[in-house]
């Protein structure tokens, strides 16, 4: 099985735009990373060396995630957070630019945290509005956006594939078809949800897959959630999309249960 490498927690010990070449050297042919850059819209010089640095390195690009704020401060995402819409909106532009150079169809959407100065209503029919713009921005491009349940961050309001498919469903009413779960098996653990059942359930409508180990959201091996099991059985229920290693572990050794896997 190939799988893709995400850039954004893996390889991070190298400058970011050796880290899809850095992929590929390991033997990878896809890459995924969060929004690379600093601001929703980057100055074009560094977006042309990021599309350069994965066309260079003969990887596609498999995903992307929008602007999400600030994510080592904790935020995680500008879709539902009031007085930000018009830097979402602008970030969507660019999102789609940089998919039609690469070919990258994914975006993932982070949410945004609850702010408490307004209600979640309000901020739940901002998202709406911004998520209908992010699917209208990535529809000419053939671009799915993704909805990701995030552990870790108390604030964050979608911790459960229900949660995240209910705002699915509401951007699908709305009349946007290009829409889906990203199902973060080691997410979704953390936040107790029934991973099998997900599965089970919601396989075959899955817009992406990502893995990391629970606890610790290392490589796979390291903590006791069955990772292997859940692939296969997604696989058997339909989904044929990628799945993405979104861990912690060190360079050196950040592919080593692969290795031993297939020795
Ligand atoms: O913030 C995280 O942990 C993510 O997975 C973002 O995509």
């Amino acid at each position: 099985m190939s799988y893709t490498v995400n850039c954004s927690i893996l390889l991070t010990e190298l400058p970011l735009l050796e880290r899809a070449e850095a992929a590929k050297a390991a033997g990878f042919d896809s890459v995924e990373f969060w929004w690379p850059f600093a601001e929703a819209v980057p100055a074009e010089a560094d977006v042309d060396a990021f599309i350069a640095s994965i066309k260079n390195a003969g990887v596609q690009l498999a995903g992307l995630n929008f602007f999400a704020g600030d994510m080592p401060a904790g935020d995680r995402g500008l879709v539902s957070w009031i007085g930000r819409s018009s830097e979402f909106k602008d970030n969507v532009s660019v999102v789609a630019a940089i998919g039609a150079a690469t070919g990258c169809k994914a975006f993932n959407a982070l949410y945004g945290n609850r702010q408490d100065e307004h209600t979640p209503e309000e901020q739940d029919e901002l998202a709406l509005k911004n998520l209908l713009a992010a699917t209208a921005g990535v529809a000419p491009i053939g671009g799915t956006v993704l909805i990701e349940p995030v552990s870790g961050t108390p604030a964050y309001p979608l911790k459960t594939a229900a949660d995240a498919l209910s705002v699915v469903n509401k951007v699908k009413e709305a009349g946007a078809g290009n829409i889906a779960l990203l199902a973060d098996f080691y997410h979704l653990s953390v936040n107790g949800d029934d991973v099998a059942d997900v599965i089970e359930k919601h396989a075959h409508e899955f817009g992406h897959v990502q893995i990391a180990d629970a606890p610790g959201r290392g490589a796979p091996g390291t903590g006791n959630l069955p990772l292997g099991e859940w692939i296969t059985r997604s696989r058997e229920l339909g989904y044929n999309g990628g799945i993405a290693l979104e861990y912690k572990q060190e360079r050196e050794t950040a592919f080593n249960w692969l290795i031993r896997q297939n020795a």
